[in-house]
């Protein structure tokens, strides 16, 4: 069976490794400065999309929280989180898990609740309108401090209700998780769903550690594994679920071209390999245009596709119920 634009239009779909804040298109962008008055350093938003050639992980965050500086108001943030979702609906995004991160925001002085608030409602909206469930997961920026992780962590006391995980974001290499042990263990007392960011730029040793001293249930990106048989073995052995993100692999260097990346070996070695969009807006797209270049350089099978659906599935911090749900979704797609 040939795969076609319009089967993987229709697939039902499930993204666990998508920055909020990596949605901001440039549009939203200039619309939230001139409301809050806040001058950018691009003229227009073609010239800022030109700045959007970047050279490694590095030279991308520069610009992702020098962006995130025009979200100041709660509806700002509803903002953001709304015009996500409406891509999602237009795309089958069935589920979604969120990472936002606190520390951009109440660093230069947005109050968390103004940020979470906003965010909350919206996916909350998101849900009774368009039927898309969703879990929320806290990051650390990792280039900070573990104090300042532990800060945060107590910070997100009064909506812990609401916040289903924690994971770790930002610059990867000459951080490694070890530097997050305590916060992580504080974070697991507390019941919160555990994941990191390993394996990007960072060595196959960080996948490790995060695994190992961070207790992490899943890997975000995580396709750095292939530098050591031992962990890929273990990967698949432990159904540990990697939640990769072709176009921002690619964008930020991690592989120079789509046909290089290894998602399609990674997941015929048999590692549980989910696909996601990471920072849609930067990253040149969401869900569906990250399946129609993957398909394109990758020509994946029909069930490979399958596979990849099934994994995101198996590997959401959802209700069994919900994911029955999902699974009717696509097995009904599958049949068509
Ligand atoms: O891909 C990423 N890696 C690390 N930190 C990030 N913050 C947003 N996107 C990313
Ligand atoms: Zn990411």
């Amino acid at each position: 069976m040939t795969v076609t634009t319009s089967f993987l239009k229709q697939l039902p779909k499930v993204e666990l490794h998508m920055h909020i804040e990596g949605s901001l298109e440039p549009e939203l962008m200039f619309a939230l400065a001139q409301r809050n008055n806040i001058t950018l350093p691009y003229d227009s938003v073609d010239a800022l999309k030109q700045a959007y050639n970047f050279s490694n992980l590095q030279s991308f965050l520069d610009l992702y929280y020098q962006g995130a500086n025009v979200l100041q108001t709660e509806q700002d943030f509803f903002d953001l989180a709304m015009a996500y979702l409406k891509k999602c609906q237009q795309q089958h995004v069935q589920h979604v898990e969120i990472f936002f991160d606190p520390q951009t925001h109440t660093d230069r002085g947005i109050p968390f609740e103004v940020m979470f608030n906003g965010l909350h409602n919206a996916f909350e909206q998101g849900k009774h309108e368009f039927g898309i469930s969703y879990e929320l997961i806290l990051c650390f920026l990792r280039h900070l401090s573990e104090d300042a992780a532990l800060t945060t962590l107590e910070q997100a006391k009064p909506f812990k209700d609401r916040i289903t995980g924690i994971g770790l974001d930002s610059s990867e290499v000459g951080h490694p998780p070890e530097k997050f042990k305590n916060a992580f263990a504080a974070a697991k007392a507390q019941g919160y769903r555990l994941v990191a960011h390993a394996g990007e730029e960072g060595p196959a040793q960080y996948i490790w550690d995060a695994l190992n001293l961070l207790n992490v249930e899943r890997i975000d990106h995580g396709v750095n594994c292939t530098q050591d048989p031992e962990l890929m073995a273990h990967l698949v052995e432990t159904k540990i679920p990697l939640t990769v993100c072709p176009n921002s692999n690619v964008r930020l260097k991690v592989f120079e071209k789509m046909e290089q990346h290894n998602l399609k070996a990674l997941l015929e070695r048999g590692l549980k390999v989910t696909l996601n969009s990471d920072d849609p807006a930067y990253f040149g797209g969401y869900m569906l245009e990250n399946y129609l270049n993957v398909q394109n350089a990758l020509d994946l099978t029909k069930e490979q596709w399958w596979q990849l659906t099934a994994n995101a599935i198996d590997a959401t911090f959802t209700s069994n119920a919900r994911k029955v749900e999902l699974y009717q979704q696509l097995d009904k797609v599958m049949a068509e």
